[in-house]
């Protein structure tokens, strides 16, 4: 399956197929006529999928750059070591950076080959759920601060994206799980029938044997999404649906509790809870979606007082002048942005 993300200059294509690592090359080959690669990994996928790209890859003098695995990699001062390397590896401007991971790696590598030498060509080979089905595509990479998630990046836009739904047969289920709190949010915000769909599945097994639609179905909202509005002031913004408390709760617990996927969970669920109090929201919107993220494994609630995610929440870059753009939904399928002070949150106790 291919879908083309048209942003002019910038415009790339996403291939989703199963086996198409081992491609790697073919497709690299159309965007991309320079010597050196530098790919960066993590300890986890690297041992995984490492041999079998750079073997693709062997017309190229090709550098690996492994990191540990994990979101406190995501991290500002983790970049000089990385940006050493790629200077020992004589890494020029006409040169390339491939993201092989999950969202980490691809926010950090992303973020790298935005400002390294002030850019240099960069593809995205996402192999977690949630990279798969959001992370690797539109351009957003960044690294975390104590004070907030993301909170420095840039727009970095890839030559190419290469999906390989294989690779998640290696991913824990944990972080199968959390994939499926970003592809619930997707159906919240756009697809009723996706929502529909993820609410029918008995099992992982069934999941899987549909992966590739489900990835498919995602991607394609997110490129609309981001083809109507790439710098995130309107349309896009409802790719942030339970991000501006699930972000928070990530940085309340230093990026070591909650993985990104079940912080968004909980804060799709308690800002419907706000909007469906509001009267914004139809009636039972939060129960539906407390049910999927239950049939998915994923925490609906991890009681936090929600004044203390003021201070977190104060840093969104949803913040214009002290108001904030909360995500919210009429309905399953139809999202909306109400504006408001953060002090909203309070309308619920307790996260
Ligand atoms: N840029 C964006 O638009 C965007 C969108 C959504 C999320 N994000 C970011 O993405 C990050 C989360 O991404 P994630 O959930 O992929 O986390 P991750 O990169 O930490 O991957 C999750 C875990 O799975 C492992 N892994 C990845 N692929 C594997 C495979 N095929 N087999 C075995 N293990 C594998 C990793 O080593 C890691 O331990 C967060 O930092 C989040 O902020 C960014
Ligand atoms: O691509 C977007 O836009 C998103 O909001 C997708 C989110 O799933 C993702 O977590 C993103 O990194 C959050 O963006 P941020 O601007 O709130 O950092
Ligand atoms: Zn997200």
């Amino acid at each position: 399956m291919d879908l083309k993300v048209n942003l002019g200059k910038d415009s790339y294509h996403i291939y989703i197929e199963q086996g198409i690592l081992k491609q790697a090359h073919r497709y690299i080959a159309e965007v991309y006529h320079g010597k050196k690669i530098a790919i960066i990994s993590d300890d986890n996928v690297f041992p995984l999928y490492g041999k079998e790209l750079s073997e693709s890859l062997k017309d190229y003098e090709v550098t690996q750059i492994v990191i540990p695995h994990g979101e406190l990699s995501k991290r500002f001062d983790i970049l000089p070591s990385l940006y050493s390397q790629l200077l020992e590896a004589h890494l020029t401007r006409s040169d390339m950076i491939i993201a092989l991971g999950g969202g980490v790696v691809g926010d950090l590598a992303g973020f790298v080959a935005a400002t390294y030498l002030r850019g240099v060509k960069f593809v995205q080979i996402p192999t977690s759920l949630l990279a798969q089905v959001d992370s690797s595509v539109g351009g957003k990479v960044a690294v975390d601060l104590p004070e907030g998630k993301n909170l420095v990046g840039a727009f970095k836009h890839p030559l190419l994206v290469l999906i390989d739904p294989l690779t998640l047969k290696s991913l824990d289920d944990h972080f199968i799980r959390d994939g499926m709190g970003e592809v619930i949010k997707y159906g919240c915000i756009k697809s009723a029938r996706l929502f529909e769909i993820l609410e029918s599945y008995q099992s992982f097994e069934a999941l899987y044997q549909d992966i590739d639609d489900i990835i498919y179905q995602c991607v394609d909202i997110k490129r609309d999404v981001v083809e109507k509005d790439l710098f995130d002031f309107g349309d896009r913004l409802a790719l942030n649906f339970g991000h501006t408390i699930g972000h928070a709760i990530e940085q309340y617990y230093h990026y070591e509790h909650y993985s990104h996927g079940e912080a968004v969970g909980v804060g799709m669920v308690d800002i419907t809870r706000i909007s469906e109090q509001r009267g914004i929201s139809a009636p039972g919107t939060t129960k539906r979606i407390i049910e999927a993220l239950e049939h998915y494994g994923l925490p609906t609630h991890c009681g936090l007082k929600s004044k203390d995610l003021l201070e977190a929440i104060s840093h969104d870059k949803k913040n214009i002048d002290n108001t904030f753009a909360f995500v919210v939904l009429n309905k399953i399928g139809e999202s909306a942005i109400l504006r408001h002070d953060a002090k909203m949150i309070l309308e619920v106790e307790e996260m």
